[in-house]
């Protein structure tokens, strides 16, 4: 069977056997994908895999040749997009760009600006914000709408290590606060692997699906991304043995045999020294952890 229907109650989207047929290929084939309320879910997978078309077939932007999509009745979507028709080189305030597709009021843009940290900058000029202040402001007007469900494809792009933390740290306090479901395409695993609470990996097809654990396991995950896999999984495997100190320090018990405070004593922890990481289940992977974490 083919087609779209609307769910009552229980997930929001419902992709079964999904397939997308174009220009004489299928472009993604046997999609199943649900997104259930307050969840964010994270899709992965190399470029061309397929991540675009399925979320936009999720939220009915590009429709199915095969299989069927259902949405729940009451399903709002914010959707901010890998590229976009904005043209940033124009003159044009944040307000502006807020309603560019959008009506809303004055205090509802000021309320989503508020929201992500960027009320200060309602009148700056688009092309003078940094990268992850126009992410801020596409997230913001994505909200305008009160999605329960946000589609962010590629969030983070045009953003630096510290950025992407943040932005990802303001995500999953988006959700908590709006309780809205998230659709994450990534190809950031560092930092993703361990703010999401289920991983789809695509190539064409579903590869591996469930917690970011079980996905970082399966075979058919690491036959995907190679060396990657495996950093990721350490990092996303990697345990505190230490509590953090207001500036970023370790703060370690005393007589507990980490001798000095410099912030870099980890003895015990098995950490590879090479590579900058976060921790697992650690909703601080603040900047100001980070920065006590990296050892390039
Ligand atoms: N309308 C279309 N007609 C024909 N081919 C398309 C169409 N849209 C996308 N494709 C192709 O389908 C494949 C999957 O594209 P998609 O954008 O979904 O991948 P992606 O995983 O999001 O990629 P990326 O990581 O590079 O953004 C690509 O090879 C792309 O060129």
């Amino acid at each position: 069977m083919t087609g779209v229907a609307a769910i009552a109650a229980g997930p929001l989207v419902e992709m079964t056997g999904v397939g997308v047929f174009r220009s004489g290929r299928w472009l993604v084939q046997g999609i199943d994908l649900e997104i259930r309320p307050g969840e964010i879910i994270t899709l992965i997978g190399p470029n061309g895999s397929g991540k675009t078309t399925t979320a936009k077939t999720a939220i009915g932007i590009v429709r199915p040749d095969a299989g069927t999509v259902a949405r729940s009745d009451d399903l709002v979507v914010g959707y901010v997009p890998q590229k976009l028709s904005v043209d940033r080189s124009l003159p044009m305030t944040v307000s502006r760009m807020m309603t560019l597709t959008t009506k809303a009021s004055g205090v509802d843009i000021a309320s989503a600006l508020e929201r992500v940290g960027m009320a200060h900058l309602r009148k700056a000029q688009v092309h003078d914000l940094s990268g992850g202040e126009f992410q801020r402001a596409l997230l913001a007007r994505a909200m305008l709408r009160r999605p329960n469900l946000l589609v962010l494809d590629e969030p983070v792009q045009g953003v630096d290590f510290s950025g992407e933390i943040a932005l990802y740290e303001l995500i999953s306090e988006l959700r908590e606060s709006e309780g809205c479901a998230v659709l994450l395409i990534s190809h950031d695993l560092h930092v993703v692997m361990a703010k999401t609470d289920r991983v789809v990996c695509l190539n064409g097809h579903v590869c591996c699906a469930g917690s970011p654990n079980s996905v970082a396991a399966s075979p058919a995950y690491r036959q995907l991304f190679g060396a990657r896999a495996a950093e990721a999984l350490a990092v996303y495997r990697h345990q505190h043995d230490h509590t953090h100190l207001p500036d970023g320090r370790i703060a370690y018990p005393e007589n507990s045999g980490h001798g000095h405070d410099d912030g870099h004593d980890h003895a015990g922890c098995g950490h590879d020294h090479g590579e900058p990481h976060a921790h697992a289940g650690e909703t601080g992977a603040s900047p100001g952890n980070k920065a006590a974490h990296d050892h390039a």
